[in-house]
């Protein structure tokens, strides 16, 4: 059965089974004996048809700033079978129908194969016939206007790639190429300085000559050996080599030299396929600028320079290397450029796919595909001539390139000549918006992409989803605003209580302060101790150790300060209401050593059984409540661990909750005692008489104090 591949210019390729008739309405080639004159005729009308450049060279391109998207012009060569295939007896697989159709014949009598390019040139065509068929005139003219046009060769080792771009090689060092046999390069060339010849205006044309290889940039024009030069991008100039040299060109001879200087340093090999085989891909540039001082304004640091650039490119072929026999540094080589045309290849194809055009390209895979990128996806107008040989020995290759070029055909750029900053720059402004309007559909369009992926998630990939780091930073986030409230919440509270407590405390001192002056005036409890101040030297008075644990502490008569609790004669009565019946009571607190006291030495007479713990403890007791601030450690706050609603509880508040307790006993104390008290008369001046008979002889008071 036979098909036809059709690349379509600009649409999309399909696969149709029309056989022997593929959209032309002509004949195969087989039907119809057309001469070369007539091809050639055909082919240029075709491309013509096409937006061919030898039309209205800038037709279709220069309709706004951002030009329409157009695709990629292919044109295939079939060259003529080969002396060597010849001798071989090979057959020929590839026939031309028409202008614009290839049709591939297996041998054995398989399926024909129908492929549809911008032009199908066979192997009868001259030099100069496919000069004209690839319309690189237009592309000339369209980089005088300032685009940004690329012509490249693609094809199989040995498949006339170098031969259509440069003619054959040269018979000898410095001997030039016949006029005949030269290639597109060489013919453009001409036609250029003789088109700049007619401008009127003056133009000035500057070339760089460069190869890839084995994924190096070497500069062919160098004044001293090639050496490795990096390929950088930026903003305003895309990818670039860095320290490239681009000499400037005096005239045409010029050229011929600097492209025969760059042929003969360029690596080549012979490999069975081909005697002089290209091992590396060959970029030359010519850059034109017309310098009228409208067109031309100067150019700052770091713009990129303004005006067209013509790009003729090499590529080296691919090629099995099985077939070529190829070993060592040649299979290196080879493996090289397989691999930067298999990444050329998939930049292709990833570039066809319109979801994928917007997003990544992989550009930066080799140096190949970033110096082409402006080509390939930018705003550059391209052309490629794909090469086949004839051979039924290279058909497996052949369809590979056949298909490499269908789908290259189908790539589109949108052209755009670079503006001159100074005349058009309300345009350059507005190209800003466009950019940036793109770059905003662009990234619209991923968000969408990244949505679709989201909404498809299953249960337990949502799951991950759920728990992956921008879930975990919210749920810390409400967890930190949760215990802030806490914290604040608990700090309040503390600030409540301690507050309370102060209250408390003065109270409680208040109410000692009063029921101790009561007790003074009660008869029948028998005249107070001394006052310490009165037998102790007088600094000492106001360093008594911790008061007395006894809440009916009293105050020196003298000074006014509280007595310690040995001093206090109804401790152990008030001792037992205050901290409960497990208080030591056991022996006259007041025959007990001061809590100060050094402890006696156990086993000692005098000394009845240890000093407990607790004793220490509870004899602390009330001194420590007055006088420490329990504290609100504000550590992280603990997750509550009662029922929700239940109110931190804190430290101090147990503390405060005795001391309330304590208070309350107080009250009740001071009310039996001034019950009592109002039926008694005070003998203030009788106990403290009574107390001055008890003082040492050498004892000295703090007149001081009792004066106060
Ligand atoms: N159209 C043609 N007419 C006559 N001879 C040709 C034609 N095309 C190619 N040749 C010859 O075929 C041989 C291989 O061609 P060429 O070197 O151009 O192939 P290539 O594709 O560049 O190979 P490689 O990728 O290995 O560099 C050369 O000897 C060349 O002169």
């Amino acid at each position: 059965m036979d098909g036809c591949w059709d690349g379509g210019g600009g649409g999309t390729g399909r696969w149709s089974r029309q056989s022997q008739r593929c959209g032309e309405g002509e004949g195969t080639g087989r039907e119809r004996k057309e001469t070369g004159a007539e091809l050639t005729a055909c082919a240029e009308q075709a491309m013509e048809e096409r937006g061919s450049p030898d039309g209205d060279p800038a037709r279709s391109l220069e309709q706004g700033p951002e030009g329409p998207e157009t695709p990629i012009q292919v044109v295939l060569r079939v060259r003529p079978m080969s002396a060597a295939e010849l001798r071989r007896g090979e057959q020929s697989v590839l026939h031309c129908s028409g202008t614009r159709t290839l049709q591939v014949s297996p041998p054995g009598g398989g399926p024909e194969v129908a492929f549809r390019f911008g032009a199908v040139l066979d192997g009868a065509r001259t030099q100069e016939d496919v000069f004209r068929a690839c319309g690189v005139r237009r592309l000339g003219e369209l980089a005088l206007r300032g685009f940004s046009c690329t012509v490249f060769t693609f094809g199989q080792t040995g498949s006339g790639k170098t031969y259509t771009l440069t003619g054959p090689p040269p018979q000898a060092e410095g001997v030039p190429v016949p006029a005949g046999l030269a290639g597109i390069m060489q013919r453009t060339f001409s036609w250029l300085f003789d088109r700049v010849q007619h401008l009127g205006a003056p133009v000035t044309l500057r070339a760089s000559y460069l190869e890839i290889y084995n994924e190096q940039v070497r500069d062919l024009l160098s004044l001293g050996s090639p050496r490795p030069l990096p390929v950088r991008w930026s903003k305003a100039r895309g990818f670039y080599v860095e320290q490239l040299r681009a000499v400037e060109l005096g005239g045409l001879e010029a050229l011929t030299e600097l492209l025969q200087l760059g042929l003969s340093r360029r690596r080549s090999s012979a490999h069975t396929l081909n005697q002089a085989s290209s091992r590396s891909h060959a970029l030359l540039t010519l850059y034109i600028g017309c310098q009228t001082s409208q067109q031309m304004p100067p150019v700052g640091p770091g713009e990129p320079p303004v005006g067209g650039k013509l790009c003729f490119v090499d590529l080296a072929g691919s090629e099995k290397v099985a077939a070529t026999g190829s070993r060592g540094e040649l299979m290196l080589e080879a493996n090289s450029i397989n691999r930067s045309l298999l990444a050329l290849g998939h930049c292709i194809s990833l570039l066809l796919d319109p979801q994928r055009k917007q997003s990544h390209i992989p550009f930066r895979d080799s140096k190949l595909t970033k110096l082409l990128a402006d080509s390939l996806g930018g705003r550059g107008v391209t052309l490629m001539v794909a090469c086949v040989s004839p051979s039924a020995q290279c058909l497996p290759e052949t369809l590979s390139t056949l298909r490499y070029a269908s789908r290259a055909q189908r790539v589109t750029t949108r052209p755009q000549a670079p503006k001159s900053p100074v005349a058009k720059q309300p345009q350059h402004l507005e190209t800003d918006v466009l950019q940036l309007q793109e770059e905003n559909r662009r990234l619209q369009f991923q968000l969408d992409q990244m949505k679709r992926k989201a909404s498809g998630l299953s249960g337990s990939q949502m799951a991950w989803a759920q728990r992956n780091l921008y879930g975990m930073l919210q749920e810390f986030m409400l967890e930190n605003e949760r215990l802030r409230k806490e914290k604040s919440h608990l700090q309040s509270s503390r600030d409540l209580a301690r507050n309370e407590q102060r209250v408390l405390a003065q109270q409680v001192h208040e109410l000692e302060r009063r029921l101790s002056a009561c007790h003074h005036h009660q008869p029948g409890l028998g005249p107070a101790p001394p006052c310490p101040c009165w037998v102790v030297p007088a600094p000492s008075c106001h360093a008594l150790p911790p008061l007395c644990s006894c809440p009916c502490r009293h105050l020196c008569p003298l000074c006014r300060a509280p007595l310690a609790h040995w001093a206090c004669p109804w401790r152990e009565r008030h001792l037992q209401q205050v901290l409960g019946p497990e208080a030591p009571g056991s022996r006259p607190l007041s025959a007990r050593p001061p809590p100060w006291a050094p402890p006696c030495s156990p086993g000692s007479a005098r000394c009845p059984r240890e000093r407990s713990h607790s004793d220490w403890t509870q004899t602390r007791v009330l001194a420590e409540m007055l006088t420490e601030e329990e504290e609100v450690v504000p550590s992280a706050p603990p997750l509550p661990t009662g029922p929700p609603n239940t109110s931190p509880v804190l430290r101090g508040g147990a503390g405060v909750q005795n001391l309330a307790q304590r208070l309350e006993a107080l009250r009740e104390q001071i009310g039996s005692s001034l019950r009592r008290g109002r039926s008694q008369p005070p003998h203030r001046e009788g106990a403290r008489s009574r107390a001055r008979p008890g003082l040492p002889a050498e004892g000295r008071v703090d007149t001081r104090k009792t004066a106060a």
